[in-house]
């Protein structure tokens, strides 16, 4: 699967921008601030119908204009599938696959997979659980769609479930027959999705874990774990358990919500006792695992956009990620860098099919 044409209209920066991209290796460069990153985006918002930066759809839009249009032709299994994505203040946003808009865009998620490395991804690192529950989601959800499914219908329940807490309180009142319901709905739920993260958890680490010993050339004992309250107790008994400080609070205190994954090197958290090269080694074999992780459950090779990602790191981690790149069956790749030369000396020796684009 790759993409053929990419057209903007009022995204971010650019009034109006067409590009014919190579089918393996495409290069955007220019100096800081001219649009590298948010052309990635633009492919970014055509695969997952979301900007990866920005949520807020109205601050995607060109400054003092009122819509934005990206408009993309992908070529999958021989097919050319047209993507358009539009957005205008004060409405919804839409997209359209070849002519016919989603109803959920959540339909849409997978279709076209993509990974995407950028210097924003250490905010798995620094942010707290719910960045990295969302990308383990993220991941999942691009090889499973009833994941996705469940995941709105268990937030959509547990929002009933804390609307309710909020309404005993304010009406000095209480219901159990009510909260029953919710409890059962978010246990069946709940417990569905646990299972699914487990095994998504298993499946992954080896391949996280053979990523980073290819970046770092050594074992820095690195681990991913999955954390749940679930490991040791059921939903169920964790609702009920929890009821009276529940309705204190007034909302849902456990659950797969509370999710986390602890990432650590010799046994600790890498976010305190991990160097800087290492952090960032981490989050790229993460994304790298992320990538064969989907090529291999999709049997769909993900585009791979690499925004900045040379200045992350030192010329021998560089030179272990290409070799990656080069060795195994990548499909298309963007890769934006300030540096010209640096970049077409490093594409030059992955592929012998490789566009520049300076912007
Ligand atoms: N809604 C918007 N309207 C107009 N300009 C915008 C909007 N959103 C972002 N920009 C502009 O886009 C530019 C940033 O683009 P981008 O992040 O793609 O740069 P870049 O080429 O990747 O730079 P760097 O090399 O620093 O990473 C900034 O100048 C920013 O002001």
């Amino acid at each position: 699967m790759f993409l053929r044409h990419l057209s903007l209209v009022n995204y971010k920066n650019f009034d109006s921008k067409v590009m014919e991209f190579d089918p393996v290796i495409n290069c955007l460069v220019g100096d800081n601030g001219v649009g590298k990153t948010n052309v990635l985006d633009a492919i970014y918002h055509l695969c997952f119908g979301k900007s990866y930066f920005n949520p807020v759809s109205t601050q995607n839009i060109k400054h003092n204009t009122d819509f934005f249009v990206v408009e993309g032709e992908f070529e999958k299994e021989g097919k050319t599938e047209k993507i358009v994505c539009s957005f205008k203040k004060g409405t919804k946003k839409v997209i359209k696959r070849n002519g016919k808009a989603y109803e959920k865009f959540s339909e849409h998620i997978g279709f076209l997979p993509l990974v995407i490395i950028s210097p924003s991804d250490r905010d798995l690192i620094l942010e707290g659980s719910e960045t990295r529950r969302k990308f383990m989601d993220g991941v999942i959800s691009q090889s499973d769609k009833g994941y996705l499914q469940s995941l709105i219908k268990y937030n959509k329940v547990l929002v009933q479930r804390n609307s309710l807490l909020k309404y005993f309180v304010a009406n000095n009142t209480f219901d159990p027959d009510t909260l029953a319901i919710y409890n059962e709905q978010l246990h069946n739920l709940g417990t569905e999705i646990h299972k699914k993260r487990i095994a998504f958890i298993d499946a992954f680490v080896p391949i996280f874990k053979e990523q980073y010993a290819h970046i770092a050339e050594k074992d820095e004992q690195i681990m991913l774990a999955y954390e749940s309250q679930l490991t040791h107790s059921s939903l169920l008994e964790l609702l009920e358990s929890n009821l009276e400080k529940d309705r204190a609070l007034q909302y849902t205190s456990t659950g797969i919500h509370k999710d986390d994954l602890s990432f650590t090197i010799a046994g600790h958290p890498i976010k305190k006792f991990g160097s800087q090269g290492q952090q960032k080694s981490f989050l790229i074999a993460l994304k790298l695992a992320q990538f064969h992780f989907i090529k291999e459950l999709a049997k769909n090779t993900p585009i791979l956009l690499l925004d900045d990602i040379f200045d992350k790191l030192d010329e021998s981690r560089v030179s272990q990620i290409v070799s990656l790149v080069e060795n195994e069956n990548f499909g298309q790749i963007f890769i934006s860098d300030t540096h010209a030369q640096r970049t077409e000396s490093v594409v030059k020796s992955i592929h012998q099919s490789y566009k520049i684009f300076t912007l």
